[in-house]
């Protein structure tokens, strides 16, 4: 049954997405990003938190669905905490991909499962702020330490945000690949992590994994479009599946709204569409 609340994607793979959902939850796979979909962005990335009502909306839905995932570039413990996700009744078969999908967390166990830290990843971490002294980096710019499994460059505190990432871009990609390490851009930050996974391939295994009939993805950021891609492929073979935006602001890349079925405003959008998919389905 269908909400009133419930927005209406723009386009027709999208209503099917939306229909197929409402039709069959129990096939249903809700996977969303964190930062930026699930959590306001802050300028400081140890500050975010997911939004007051995001485990309370994922917790009313999840019961209704085949699974529910949360795909991020964020360690996947880190995610866990700052989404106040651990021992929520309701999300006990959560799970969290984390490192772009390197790393696993499940609620059922409570377990992180990682590969593990990468020696490249290693070696740039030791490297970086010498590196960053030498190219003449932006003040401001600063190193967000993720572990042996990425390390990210921030340069939303400095005068210029966009200057400074542009002005990064090309030493870092040098500095990745000497390394054996790709780099991940996304909003104002630079990410150095190993190559071999992302959001996507992370998706599609999970979604084969539990069978899935049909899937939503959320997202706003680049590194959403690899799960984007894959929703898409998934569609072409007849998996049903709704692309949405998390957007709104001046910073948000034209690329993920322009990609999706369906657009909301921010996290509070996001909230907002999960509460009334659970009103549909209750
Ligand atoms: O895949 P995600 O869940 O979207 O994580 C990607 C990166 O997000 C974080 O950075 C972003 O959020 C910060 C906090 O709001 C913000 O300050 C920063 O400008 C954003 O780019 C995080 O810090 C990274 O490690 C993640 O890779």
């Amino acid at each position: 049954m269908a909400s009133a609340d419930l927005p209406a994607p723009r386009t027709p793979e999208g209503r099917d997405g939306l229909a197929a959902l409402l039709a069959h939850p129990e096939r249903a796979v809700v996977a969303l990003d964190f930062d930026g979909t699930l959590a306001p962005i802050v300028p400081d990335p140890d500050q975010a938190r997911a939004h007051p009502g995001a485990a309370a909306a994922l917790s009313r839905l999840a019961p209704h669905l085949a699974a529910v995932a949360v795909v991020t570039g964020r360690p996947a413990g880190v995610a866990v905490r700052y989404g106040g996700f651990a021992g929520v009744p309701g999300l006990d078969h959560l799970v969290v991909l984390g490192h772009y999908g390197a790393e696993r967390w499940d609620a059922r166990s409570g377990e992180v499962h990682t590969p593990g830290a990468h020696p490249g990843v290693t070696a740039v971490r030791a490297e970086l702020p010498g590196f960053l002294d030498r190219i003449g980096a932006w003040s401001g710019t600063w190193i967000e330490d993720k572990g042996g499994r990425a390390v990210a460059v921030h340069t939303r505190r400095t005068e210029d945000p966009d200057a400074a990432f542009e002005a990064l871009r090309r030493p870092l990609h040098e500095l990745a690949e000497s390394h054996g390490l790709m780099v991940e851009p996304g909003r104002y930050v630079l990410e150095l992590r190993p190559p071999g996974v992302d959001k996507g391939v992370a998706l599609a295994a999970y979604l084969r994994e539990v069978d899935a009939g049909s899937v939503l993805y959320g997202g706003d950021d680049l590194g959403d479009l690899a799960a984007f891609a894959a929703v898409e492929d998934l569609r072409k073979h007849g998996t049903a599946g709704l692309l949405v935006a998390s957007a709104g602001t001046a910073e948000s890349p034209p690329e993920v709204a322009e990609r999706a079925d369906l657009t909301v405003p921010g996290p509070e959008g996001v909230v907002a569409l999960l509460d009334a998919l659970a009103d549909a389905l209750e």
